[in-house]
């Protein structure tokens, strides 16, 4: 019986990292503010371009790391988190939390488009953004895309995207 090869890619290591604060919300709790030295991996599965490639390594690192590059060394605020108070000033976020409160300068702040910044939601947020960032090349041989964010290297969350369901744009 004839087999069926069929490809993945991965890149990971390297500059493909962040170091941010943060905190999220569960169970009616809010955790306190700490940090982590974020860490980032990138799969992807699909055929062979015409070239052999599933994708070029050096463009997905590249374009990995100027997504890791914007949240690295900022504090990382859920804009749609239901739990907390958002207050913004020309300079600053003021975040609630039932008596707790934060200010910080915006400059130090990374707004998200996510409810909660745990690092399934961190995943799937740096899959979305790699996806747009993948918009000028012809990934049409791409059926999966995979972003993985640890938090440590005993603790790491993934994102899948079914790239087949895409749209046409
Ligand atoms: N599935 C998920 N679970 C948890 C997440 C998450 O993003 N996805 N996040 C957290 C917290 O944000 C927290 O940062 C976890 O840090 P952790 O190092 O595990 O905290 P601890 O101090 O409890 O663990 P140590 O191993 O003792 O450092 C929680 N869960």
């Amino acid at each position: 019986m004839a087999s069926v090869s069929s490809f993945k890619v991965k890149v990971e290591g390297g500059y493909l990292q962040f170091s941010a604060a943060h905190f999220i919300t569960y169970g009616g709790k809010c955790e306190r503010l700490h940090g982590h030295n974020y860490g980032v991996t990138v799969e992807a599965e699909g055929t062979l371009s015409e070239d052999q490639l599933v994708f070029d390594f050096t463009i997905l690192k590249r374009l990995t790391r100027e997504i890791c590059q914007q949240l690295n060394h900022r504090f990382l605020l859920p804009m749609k988190n239901p739990h907390i108070e958002l207050i913004a000033s020309a300079d600053e976020w003021e975040i609630r939390f039932g008596e707790k409160r934060y200010v910080l300068p915006r400059a130090e702040v990374v707004e998200l488009p996510i409810d909660n910044s745990t690092a399934e939601r961190l995943a799937e947020y740096i899959a979305q953004e790699l996806l747009e960032a993948l918009t000028p090349y012809n990934t049409l041989n791409i059926h999966t895309l995979t972003v993985g964010v640890s938090e440590a290297p005993t603790q790491i969350a993934y994102c899948h995207l079914d790239l087949r369901r895409r749209l046409p744009g």
